[in-house]
């Protein structure tokens, strides 16, 4: 998207709350890759969709420094919750003092370790799962929580589009566009699931359990 129109969308949907910029600044001045992050829009979707799903339990999976658990936790419904996994657990301290100082962060539940692992050992059963970790492992993330995904509940899958690359025809894919590409078929082919592409940042999926 051209920076005008970028610019022109910013100021014209509703702001970043206060406590948003300032970890969405924190990201970039003491992370790695802080383009991980999902930022202004992306986190303004996040919420909307959220809101309008009214989710008692959400898990996430892919923290980085917590913004998009902060955002998609502003549309749980009263009581509701959100478990997020994150594997590397240098991020673990920040992410606990992020959530106790946050608003909603008290409704946040970290795990730290791998998906695959973790997921497993929460005894939920799912309104809301965000898919934001291993991006060669979507396929599997998928088919470990459909099982704990009530009928009518939904999955966010971001990156889906990976930078366009999923389009490209080259043989020698690296890793992550053939599992994104994989993912992508696979979900669209799978008779439980209503699914759609939204061309947002880096390619965000809404996918419906039937
Ligand atoms: C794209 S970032 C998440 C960004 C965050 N959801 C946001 O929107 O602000 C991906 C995160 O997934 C984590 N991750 C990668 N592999 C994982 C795994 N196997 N299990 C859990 N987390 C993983 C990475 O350490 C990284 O922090």
């Amino acid at each position: 998207m051209c920076d005008n129109l970028d610019d022109y969308i910013l100021s014209h949907i509703s702001a970043e709350p206060e406590h948003l910029k300032r970890l969405y600044r924190r990201t970039h001045l003491r992370h790695l890759y802080p383009r991980m992050c999902s930022g202004h829009l992306q986190g303004r979707m996040l919420s909307m969709l959220s809101s309008m799903i009214k989710p008692q339990r959400i898990l996430e999976l892919g923290a980085y420094t917590g913004y998009s658990a902060l955002c998609l936790a502003e549309g749980l419904a009263k009581d509701g919750q959100l478990h997020t996994i994150e594997v590397d657990d240098e991020m673990e301290d920040e992410l606990l003092e992020l959530f106790a100082t946050s608003p909603g962060g008290d409704r946040i539940t970290l795990h730290i370790g791998d998906a695959e692992e973790i997921i497993a050992t929460i005894d939920e059963i799912w309104d809301l799962v965000y898919i934001d970790a291993n991006k060669r492992r979507y396929v599997e993330y998928l088919d470990l929580v459909l099982p704990r995904l009530r009928r009518g509940g939904f999955i966010i899958a971001d990156n889906t589009l990976w930078d366009g690359k999923v389009t490209d025809t080259v043989a020698n894919h690296d890793a992550q566009t053939v599992a994104l590409d994989r993912f992508n078929t696979y979900v669209a082919s799978h008779p439980e699931l209503e699914t759609v592409i939204i061309p947002l940042r880096d390619g965000l999926t809404l996918i419906r359990r039937k």
